[in-house]
């Protein structure tokens, strides 16, 4: 099964241009508020209309602007999700879950149904009303209605973002075990970094109505292409670069124990300290490390050792953040690192430390 999308859709204030094609695969769609994540959506489900574009489904074109062509939203085969379940609150479980497939003969829809309730685990709950249910409950059953009629394309829009956060964990693993046997397109819009990780496999990217990045979940987190990438991605640490592939006095390189195979930068926002990193030099304007990649040292003598002062730390559930100063200092924290309760016992009293930025967890992006 595959989807391609190549769409624009203008309002007076907004201008959407999404483009993309995906295949079997969790495809997740992370952004700001307000960048254009549920419009998309809409537009393949056939609920908004672009302005021009095409939209084809498994080669069947849903959405040509140039030859006319816009298929009504209830002949898409797609099933959609949204975030507060909108079951029908007068209908049973059952009658909910029916409700797409009435069409069908009789022994089509039972057969559907059972397991479609078996699926979610809710068979015994067939006969109740949404008000008797629970939030996670309710929309396991806006799970099964959104997949009975057997939908090509299903289409997730922040599903789990009324519920707290275990039963989201909970619900993450029911869908992640039911998208397994699912053979048809997932597009998957949270704002939930960790979930999109979790349950999808490729990730785009948007940024006020354009889609910014879409790559491998992996490179996107590893190597994300821009600075917005980065900070949409969760990145804390970035800073402004001033770039040299070696020193051109060697009696320095070695005086500086740098190596004339690597890049050096010099990050701007933190302290000017010099980095060695393993990319080679282009048009890279920024540097970025995750705050759980910056590492407590014993000592200097690894690469990107340095001293760094304890601005303050904040205490979460199972790890600490805590707030760095480098370089040449200006009162303010430069980085931010995350490391488990547990190892961080070792140090919390001292005001100073050895941190390492170790090269192979630096990035550079424009
Ligand atoms: N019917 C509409 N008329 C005018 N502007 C709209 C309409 N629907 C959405 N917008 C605007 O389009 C932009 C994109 O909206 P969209 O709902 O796609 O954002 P989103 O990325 O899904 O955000 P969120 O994460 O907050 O749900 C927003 O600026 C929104 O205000």
């Amino acid at each position: 099964m595959s989807l391609s999308v190549d769409i624009e859709r203008k309002l007076p204030d907004f201008l959407l241009r999404t483009k993309f094609d995906t295949e079997n695969e969790n495809f997740g769609i992370l952004g700001a508020s307000g960048s254009g994540k549920s419009m998309t959506l809409r537009c393949i489900a056939g609920l908004d209309k672009p302005t021009k574009g095409r939209i084809v489904l498994h080669e069947r074109v849903l959405f040509d602007s140039e030859q006319g062509i816009n298929i009504p939203a209830k002949d898409r085969k797609i099933g959609y999700l949204f975030q507060n379940y909108a079951l029908f609150p007068h209908m049973t479980v059952k009658e909910n879950i029916e409700f797409g497939i009435r069409q069908l003969s009789s022994y089509e829809r039972e057969k559907r149904i059972k397991d479609k309730l078996e699926m979610i685990q809710l068979g015994n709950l067939s006969k109740r009303y949404p008000y008797e249910l629970s939030g996670g409950q309710q929309q396991r059953v806006a799970l099964a209605r959104a997949m009975v009629t057997e939908p090509v394309a299903l289409l997730l829009d922040e599903p789990f973002s009324a519920l707290d956060n275990f039963l989201r964990r909970h619900m993450e693993r029911e869908l992640i075990e039911v998208l397994e046997s699912y053979s048809g397109v997932t597009l998957f819009v949270t704002h939930n970094l960790e979930e999109a990780y979790r349950v999808c496999e490729r990730l785009m990217i948007m940024d006020n109505g354009q889609v910014i990045a879409d790559d491998h979940k992996g490179v996107i987190f590893r190597k994300p292409p821009t600075h917005t990438v980065a900070k949409l991605t969760g990145c804390k640490n970035i800073s402004a670069i001033e770039l040299q592939q070696q020193l051109e006095n060697k009696e320095q390189n070695i005086e500086q124990n740098i190596e004339a195979n690597y890049t050096v930068a010099v990050a701007m926002n933190w302290g000017n300290i010099q980095l060695k990193i393993q990319q080679l030099p282009g048009s890279y304007k920024y540097i970025g490390i995750r705050a759980f990649h910056i590492k407590v040292a014993d000592d200097l003598s690894g690469d990107n050792c340095f001293e760094a002062g304890v601005i303050k730390t904040e205490e979460g559930p199972h790890h600490m953040t805590v707030y760095l100063q480098i370089g040449y200092g200006t009162g303010k924290h430069h980085l931010q690192m995350e490391i488990y309760k547990e190892k961080w016992k070792r140090w919390q009293n001292k005001k100073s430390l050895y941190i390492q930025l170790k090269p192979e967890h630096l990035f550079l992006t424009k």
